[in-house]
């Protein structure tokens, strides 16, 4: 059997090793249009920031890794089209030379693009998206100019948060927009992050949420973003406003859901049976929601891959949802988060109550320590938790994934009050913050 995978990175790298290393004497063709694979957009803040030493370690394959594995692959290649029936892909490599490759099963791991904004001016210089390796470098390029001295950044998402720390790092001034009125609004509750934002403030980012881009202006370079609210002098620009699906090359032949991602089943396969996607370019199904949705992170990217990989090789293998489990760390402050917080409720229309707790993560007399704040939300009528947010200056994030099991397995906020929960002070306290945020519930 011969599968064709079109991108590779991290959604197509999980279902090509799935192929390769669990199912021998498969045939398995790779074709992305990028020079690089496995590039951890994650680490883009941190080498942009200096917080690490470069990017050279940001990527953890490679093309020869996966020709040595008996996978062809062809890089630099952009697939311009498939024929669903004839169940062939056409795609060009950079000299503009035009191939083919047929196959059996096709998966599409076209990942996504960023949302960008209709404004005026939007095609002058100094304007930057972040989501390739190529634009982390031009980004990088950019703030090395004596002249980049302000930096605003449009968007206070995860990208949006993370490079204004990373550019207020390379000492540049830095304006940080949002449209929501706080920082990381998609993700936290206005409780949790007015502490983000007095943490952005206290580290000197200028905010400005409620706000709106409507223009950027300059000669040939960004000079001026014009909002809603006022007109900033301004050297560069970081536009950080989302991601969409890229489904170009199948929207017109397969189901799609609202933003355009490919619609799957449990196994990943889309509404042909010889087609399977996999990563950011998918529809998920969301435990917390319990409604198929749509969210763009690495870990979706490499499960996806696993199980269309898996399906595809020849065991049935369902997907068991997921949580959109996520973390952030800025200037020395931590913040995690799984499934709904309670505006994500309320916008999805479940009816929500939530517990919140706040104490020193160890005892008194442990000198290096420091308070955690939890939020456990849960159905008002099932009792079943549908999401938790934690904070604090200690490491707090493996909280979470106890959480994001709650949430998919439907556990109710009445089975966490008598959890145990282990003490020891190097750690944790005797009345443990879950424990007390549990106890305290409606
Ligand atoms: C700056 C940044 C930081 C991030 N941080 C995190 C994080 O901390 N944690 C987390 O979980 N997620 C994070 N993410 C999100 C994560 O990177 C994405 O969810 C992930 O990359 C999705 O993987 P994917 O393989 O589905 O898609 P993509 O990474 O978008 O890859 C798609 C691939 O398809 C190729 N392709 C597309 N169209 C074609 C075509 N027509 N022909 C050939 N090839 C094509 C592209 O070249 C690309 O290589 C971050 C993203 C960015 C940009
Ligand atoms: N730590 C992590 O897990 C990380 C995850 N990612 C993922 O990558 C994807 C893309 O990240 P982001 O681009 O940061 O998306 P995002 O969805 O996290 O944030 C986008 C932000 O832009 C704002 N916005 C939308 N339209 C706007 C407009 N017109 N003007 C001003 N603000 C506007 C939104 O209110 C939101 O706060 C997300 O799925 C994200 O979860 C990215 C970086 C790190």
């Amino acid at each position: 059997m011969k599968t064709v995978i079109i991108g590779s990175n991290h959604a197509g790298i999980a279902a090509a090793n799935t192929l390769l290393d669990n199912y021998p004497g498969t045939e398995v063709v790779l074709i992305d249009r990028n020079t690089n694979l496995s590039y951890l957009g994650c680490g883009t803040a941190l080498w942009v920031g200096r917080q690490i030493d470069g990017y050279e370690d940001l990527f953890y394959t490679n093309e020869a890794t996966f020709r040595e594995k008996g996978a062809k692959i062809f890089m630099e290649s952009s697939v311009t089209s498939i024929d669903f029936n004839e169940k062939i892909v056409h795609f060009e490599n950079k000299a503009g030379e035009k191939s083919e490759e047929s196959y059996d099963k096709l998966i599409l791991a076209t990942g996504s693009k960023p949302i960008i904004p209709n404004i005026p001016g939007k095609d002058l210089e100094g304007l930057h998206f972040l989501k390739l390796f190529q634009e982390g470098q031009e980004v990088d390029r950019d703030m090395s100019r004596d002249d980049v001295q302000t930096v605003a950044v449009i968007g206070a998402g995860y990208i949006g948060v993370e490079i204004a720390e990373a550019a207020k790092r390379r000492g540049k001034n830095v304006l940080l927009f949002d449209a929501m009125p706080t920082s990381l609004a998609s993700y936290y509750d206005p409780e949790f992050t007015q502490h983000m934002d007095k943490n952005l403030e206290a580290n000197g980012i200028e905010l400005h949420f409620g706000e709106l881009a409507t223009e950027y202006k300059g000669d040939k370079r960004v000079e001026q973003l014009v909002t809603d609210k006022g007109t900033y002098d301004v050297d560069m620009v970081i536009n950080a406003i989302g991601f969409t699906a890229n489904s170009d090359l199948g929207k017109d032949h397969l189901e799609t859901f609202r933003n355009g991602a490919y619609l799957v089943d449990n196994h990943q396969k889309t509404s042909d049976d010889s087609v399977y996607a996999v990563g950011d370019c998918a529809t998920i199904y969301s435990n917390a929601l319990e409604a198929t949705t749509y969210i763009a992170l690495a870990t979706n990217a490499v499960r996806s891959g696993i199980i269309a990989g898996h399906n595809v090789g020849g065991t049935e293998l369902d997907a068991i949802g997921v949580q959109g489990s996520n973390g952030i760390s800025i200037f020395g402050y931590n913040m995690v988060s799984t499934g709904l917080s309670v505006a994500a409720a309320k916008k999805a229309e479940i009816d929500v109550d939530y517990t919140d707790y706040e104490d020193l993560q160890k005892p008194g007399f442990i000198k290096e320590n420091a308070p955690v704040k939890i939020r456990i939300v849960y159905e008002k009528s099932s009792r079943r938790i549908v999401g938790a947010q934690l904070a604090s200056t200690e490491d707090i994030s493996a909280n979470i994934h106890m959480f994001s099991l709650a949430v998919q397995e439907h556990v109710t906020i009445d089975k966490l009050k008598l959890l145990d929960i282990f003490f020891l002070p190097h750690f944790n306290q005797p009345y443990n913050y879950i424990t007390m945020a549990a106890l305290r519930a409606k």
